[in-house]
């Protein structure tokens, strides 16, 4: 009988697939475990054929819908483990096929795939510009030292080529993955040694040198970063009907980087645009912190209680282990302030939330009459008061009020700072807090507080660009300054909140720390570029407000139907419109 596994360009593609198209795959690979090989190739329905012209002789395609076609993997050398690739339309199959080459890694001795013929036809060309070139990116690497980190002859003619790293990164979808990875980390600026430590030998299998199996299947196996492989039939049912199977097992070597990197050596941050796996990278940090040791407690935080929840679900299913789950606490950081308050103060005030809040400021304009909006002092003091831990007028006097639009004068501020005192005393008398209060409440608490018992190994924060200075502040006084201490992950282009924050003043410096996601998982190529083209050249202040960030790079490996647009002569009808066209998506069986 076959034998299946799935390769992540496969999930890339299933993953985006339209309900009847996955029906189909699901019926061809059921087929596919049922059939002898004999039969296999034999079958009228799959229709497994050989690809005109492919450089690899093992690529096939099979049938799943008029319209779809499976591009496959068939062992040549006995063996009898068939990969499927890709799902991709008829008339795109044949052409993806047959330019891509799968190739065992030496030194990792994983499958890689390439694609061969846009390699052949880049290099000579390339070859020409790097003889003028002043400096080349690899030059400092013999190729005795690339030959032992597993870069293979025609991938060293393209490296030798490479001038910098916008030239490798051009290179990111043709190279072999294993091998991109190694010259990725190379041009970073680390070791052959380290480069090794952390690609080389997390990858190789145990018994690598004695091994002398160089089957298809024996490579298969040796691939579990990018292969799964299924042996029966429930395996299968399951994991075609688990859409985030993927996530869960496979990481782009750039998610993978950061996310099990083993030691940083202080606060790290990771950034990128909508839908590059940052939530997804912050899960596999913790699973990663929480395999090193045994009984290190981690908090992961997020921005709102729905986020908790849906984090604390997905954390279930990446780690299988309920006595791990349980050394992590996921919550959103102004609910660890009040459970921290609780705990160290034994007792916590009335929360009010925004609308109460600014009630008390209307109050406090009405008695002190007032010329300002409840709206302009509940924002001068949240950004100038909380987030500067201004606690007396002088301070206020005196504080830099950066971003606040409108300027005051020395008799304005005073009156500002009269209406902080009346606002706060209100507060008090009332015995009651707001969210903010309660953070930098909870701050202080933890500064004098045995952080053993009390704080956390390691704090990871998920959507961190919409959090408040006196919510850095709790986080940061949750865990002692040192390795691993903070991961921080989020998308400057994202805020909701016009709050920026110097993460370096409140002791987070993410320096020579920070990396960037650019492949977007969750939409196609043709929805992102049309959409970040309306973004063209915009810069967003950073996550620490240390530099501008900009969409540069980011891209996606799916593909769909190019975006429609359409007018229309009011909003009622516009809207009218969209819930109309999400019924009929619905309908043809979109995921809700
Ligand atoms: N390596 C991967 N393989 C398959 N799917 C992935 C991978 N990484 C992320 N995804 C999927 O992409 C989608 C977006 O991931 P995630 O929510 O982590 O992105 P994000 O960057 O946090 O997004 P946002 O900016 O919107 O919060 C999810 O459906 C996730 O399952």
């Amino acid at each position: 009988m076959p034998q299946l596994a799935f390769a992540n360009s496969f999930w890339e593609s299933f993953d985006a697939l339209e309900k009847p198209v996955k029906a189909g795959v699901r019926k061809a690979m059921k087929r596919f475990q049922q059939l002898s090989i004999a039969d296999l190739y034999a079958d009228k329905g799959l229709h497994l054929e050989s690809v005109v012209n492919a450089r690899d002789p093992r690529m096939r395609t099979i049938r799943v819908t008029d319209f779809w076609r499976g591009v496959v993997l068939a062992p040549d050398d006995g063996t009898d483990t068939f990969l499927l690739l890709n799902v991709v339309p008829h008339d795109e199959a044949y052409g993806w096929a047959a330019k891509r080459l799968y190739t065992v890694n030496s030194a990792t001795h994983a499958l890689e795939v390439r694609n061969v013929v846009a390699i052949e036809q880049l290099t000579p060309a390339l070859e020409q510009a790097a003889a003028e070139a002043p400096s080349l990116l690899f030059a400092a690497h013999s190729d005795t030292v690339l030959r032992d980190l597993g870069i293979d002859d025609q991938v060293l003619r393209a490296a030798r080529t490479i001038i910098d790293q916008p030239q490798l990164n051009a290179f990111a979808s043709l190279l072999p993955e294993d091998q991109f990875e190694v010259l990725q980390y190379l041009a970073e600026g680390f070791s052959p040694e380290e480069v090794y430590q952390q690609v080389v030998a997390e990858r190789r299998p145990a018994d690598a040198s004695a091994d002398a199996d160089r089957s298809l299947e024996r490579a298969i196996i040796n691939t579990t970063t990018r292969i799964t492989l299924v042996s029966s039939a429930d395996e299968l049912t399951d994991v075609l009907s688990q859409p985030f199977a993927a996530w869960r097992v496979f990481l782009h070597p750039s998610q993978r980087r950061v996310a099990y990197r083993p030691s940083y050596n202080g606060p790290a941050q990771v950034t990128g645009g909508p839908g590059t796996g940052k939530t997804v990278v912050a899960l596999h940090r913790v699973k990663h912190l929480l395999s090193r040791s045994p009984s290190s407690r981690i908090l992961l935080t997020t921005y709102t209680t729905a986020l908790a929840a849906a984090l604390r679900e997905s954390l279930a299913l990446l780690l299988d282990d309920d006595k791990q789950l349980a050394r992590v606490d996921v919550t959103t950081v102004n609910a660890f302030a009040y459970r921290t308050v609780r705990e160290l103060a034994g007792r916590v005030p009335k929360m009010i939330g925004d609308a109460d809040e600014r009630q008390v400021w209307r109050r406090v304009i009405k008695r002190l009459d007032l010329p300002w909006t409840e709206q302009f002092l509940h924002q001068e003091y949240r950004h100038v008061v909380l987030a500067q831990r201004i606690a007396s007028r002088g301070e206020y006097l005196q504080a830099p009020r950066r971003g606040r639009g409108t300027a005051i004068g020395p008799r304005q501020r005073e009156q500002v700072w009269d209406a902080v005192e009346a606002f706060t005393a209100e507060l008090r008398h009332g015995g009651v807090s707001t969210h903010l209060q309660l953070c930098a409440e909870a701050t202080r608490l933890l500064g004098g507080s045995d952080l053993r018992r009390h704080g956390f190994d390691h704090v990871i924060v998920d959507e961190a660009q919409d959090l408040h200075p006196a919510q850095w502040r709790v986080l940061r006084a949750a865990v002692l300054d040192g390795p691993d201490d903070l991961f921080i992950t989020g998308d400057p282009h994202q805020r909701i909140y016009d709050s920026k924050v110097s993460l370096g003043s409140l002791g987070i410096s993410v320096a020579g720390r920070s990396g960037r996601l650019r492949i977007n998982y969750r939409s196609t190529a043709e929805i992102l570029t049309w959409s970040t083209g309306l973004l063209d050249g915009s810069l967003v202040e950073d996550l620490g407000g240390q530099g501008n960030e900009s969409l540069s790079g980011y891209r996606s490996l799916l593909h769909g139907r190019r975006p429609r647009t359409a007018g229309f002569p009011s909003e009622q009808a516009e809207v009218t419109a969209v819930v109309e066209r999400v019924r009929e998506w619905l309908g043809q069986g979109a995921a809700g």
